[in-house]
């Protein structure tokens, strides 16, 4: 077989792709040493109240639930730490094949704790609790699992972020997503704006930060942020299952086949077109003879 220059050139140094990529994803490890970060923590501890809970269930999709009910979900301080310490969680399970993240008590998240938030309004502390939450969600979003945020009730501001760092978003007819940043004078800082225009595309995102536009579920349907609206209402109990089936569509069959699916996917996304081909074929060399593929291979696998 004729190999391409990548081909060729991964067969000499088969680790230098992934090594790229996980040195691509590396940036957005947290750095637990830093002195900044260390200090952002100690801050997150004074502001304590509600949690984030993960339930790692049997079907191998987790339930991640923004937990604090009496604040709308809102994030306090120390749920951005346990947030934090879920992903890290997530991270290493290496059987899981998805992610739901939900809110507790029918809504989904309305942004950072706002107490908290008038305690770190000076810039320096702003910065180190955006760079803190971005790079969390942005390592939820690159997490080898394929993720839904399960949105009912409201998602605002930070919230409205947080489902940005779901590969997908599924929503009950009377939820809405609403970026309200501009009514705060502020940008997303959560990553929330650069994954929305990847999302959406520039003209549909500056809509709907420069409108803080509320997105209910046909909008959302229609520009791209929503892929399924749910028939069950808000708070009801069938939401989660309905939710469950939607991403059982995706999460269906060898759980390295669907972890290998999403980091070709993620690579492919974020890389330049050489570095993605050339951790496409090492990707492709951890299934390719693997039990999944030998499986196939033995049976006359007739696809419907
Ligand atoms: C990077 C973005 C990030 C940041 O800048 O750090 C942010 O996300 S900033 C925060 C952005 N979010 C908001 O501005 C939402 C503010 N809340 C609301 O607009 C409304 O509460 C609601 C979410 C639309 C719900 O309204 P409603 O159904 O009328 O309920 P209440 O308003 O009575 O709320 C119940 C209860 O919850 C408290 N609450 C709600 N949101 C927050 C929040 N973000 N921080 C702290 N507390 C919050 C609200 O104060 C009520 O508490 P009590 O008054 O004690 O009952």
């Amino acid at each position: 077989m004729a190999l391409c220059g990548a081909g060729r050139l991964l067969l000499q140094h088969p680790r230098n792709a992934l090594r790229t990529f996980f040195k691509h994803n590396r940036t957005f490890c947290c750095s637990n040493n830093d002195p900044q970060e260390e200090q952002i923590r100690e801050k997150f501890k004074l502001f304590p109240g509600g949690c984030i809970d993960l339930h790692k269930q049997e079907s191998k999709i987790a339930l991640m639930t923004i937990n604090n009910p009496t604040r709308m979900n809102a994030f306090s301080g120390s749920m951005m730490l346990e947030l934090e310490e879920r992903v890290r969680e997530l991270e290493t399970w290496t059987e899981g094949r998805g992610l739901i993240v939900k809110g507790a008590a029918g809504t989904f998240c309305s942004g950072s704790d706002l107490n908290a938030v008038r305690a770190i309004s000076n810039p320096q502390d702003g910065m180190k609790m955006c760079m803190f939450m971005q790079r969390i969600q942005t390592r939820m979003l690159r997490l080898p699992l394929i993720s839904v945020a399960l949105i009912e009730g409201k998602a605002l501001g930070g919230g409205a972020e947080l489902t940005t760092a779901c590969d997908f978003r599924v929503m009950t007819a009377d939820a809405v997503i609403q970026f309200v940043h501009k009514n705060m004078g502020l940008v997303p800082g959560w990553g929330g704006s650069a994954r929305l225009v990847r999302i959406v595309g520039r003209q549909h995102a500056l809509k709907l930060l420069a409108g803080a536009k509320k997105v209910d579920p046909d909008f959302g349907r229609q520009i791209g942020l929503i892929d399924e609206v749910l028939s069950s209402p808000q708070g009801g109990g069938n939401v989660l299952v309905e939710a469950e089936q939607w991403l059982s569509q995706l999460t269906k069959g060898s759980a390295p086949v669907i972890r290998a699916i999403k980091n070709v996917v993620i690579s492919g996304s974020e890389l330049s077109l050489e570095q993605a081909l050339r951790t496409e074929i090492d990707i492709f060399g951890t299934v390719w003879g693997g039990p999944a593929h030998c499986e196939a291979l033995a049976q006359r696998t007739k696809h419907k």
